[in-house]
């Protein structure tokens, strides 16, 4: 259903993702790991046209995606909802006006002017957030809310666009353990729930492991691993990210159990 070929993006002389191919037959859950710079944000940005590619084919459902212009590449971008570290939400705005927004492309100027929005929209939005458990902050302003709660929101406002894949960019990247794990989650709930495909870039391998059926490994802007994550081991994860024989898994993990393993093992004297 996803034919990404040859893929490339180069900014100046710095080619950010190199000639990447990727192919999902069925909506999965996909993590893409690497470490800082790899090509992996650039990579999701392509996918959604927030950014052009510079040779290479995107398809999707045998439909081009890399030529799609106006109204037709907003369309796709609502078909593939992006969602961000920094959540992205208008802070002192309501919690269910931020994810009605995820409805403005198909409002027309002056109701979004207005901010009328349909009853329907309305409630479809208090059940989307009652889904990610939430629903009782609807009426609070965003910045009321702690990382997890906001990242839920966001969350939210994404499916409001009822899209056919999720893009993740680093969706946990700011929150602390616990609500890393809710907003993973649900993630994968909506993946298995809704039969939406999900592909998240994640700086933990874990977490990559833990919810994710496969995993893209990047390494300066090319794919140096795409399987399982049983096909993932200690070898091929010190190959994705550079690193010598010391690397251990543990200390890029935001586990709440690993980090108590490695805080134990580092107050242990050699
Ligand atoms: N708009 C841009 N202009 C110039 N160079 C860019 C731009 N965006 C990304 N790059 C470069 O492309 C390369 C890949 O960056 P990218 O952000 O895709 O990596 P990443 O794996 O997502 O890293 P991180 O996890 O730090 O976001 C880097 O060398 C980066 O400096």
């Amino acid at each position: 259903m996803l034919r990404i070929a040859q893929l490339t993006k180069k900014f100046g002389r710095n080619t950010a993702v190199d000639a990447a191919s990727i192919q999902v037959e069925k909506p999965a859950m996909i993590g893409i790991i690497g470490r800082s710079g790899a090509g992996k944000s650039t990579l999701l940005r392509m996918l959604n046209r927030l950014e052009d590619a510079t040779s290479g084919s995107i398809t999707f459902e045998d439909r081009e995606i890399t030529g799609l212009g106006g109204a037709e590449k907003r369309a796709w971008q609502a078909d593939c909802a992006m969602i961000f570290q920094q959540f992205n939400l208008v802070p002192r705005m309501d919690v269910v006006s931020n994810v009605l927004h995820g409805t403005l492309n198909r409002r027309s100027t002056v109701s979004t002017l207005f901010n009328l929005y349909p009853n329907e929209d309305i409630h479809r939005a208090i059940d989307i957030l009652d889904r990610l458990g939430i629903a009782e902050h609807a009426p609070k302003r965003a910045e009321a809310l702690s990382g997890g709660q906001q990242q839920r929101v966001a969350i939210a406002r994404a499916l409001m666009q009822d899209p056919k894949i999720i893009l993740a960019d680093e969706p946990i990247a700011s929150l602390d353990p616990m609500n890393a794990q809710v907003v993973m989650e649900a993630l994968r709930r909506i993946h298995e729930e809704d039969g939406r495909m999900v592909i998240a870039n994640l700086h933990t391998l874990d977490t990559a492991r833990r919810y994710c059926d496969r995993v893209i490994g990047m390494r300066a802007g090319r794919i140096v691993f795409d399987g399982t994550p049983e096909q993932l081991t200690t070898d091929m994860a010190r190959e994705i990210y550079g690193a010598d024989a010391s690397f251990s898994e543990e200390a890029t993990s935001t586990e709440i159990g690993a980090l108590d393993r490695s805080a134990k093992a580092a107050a242990v004297p050699a």
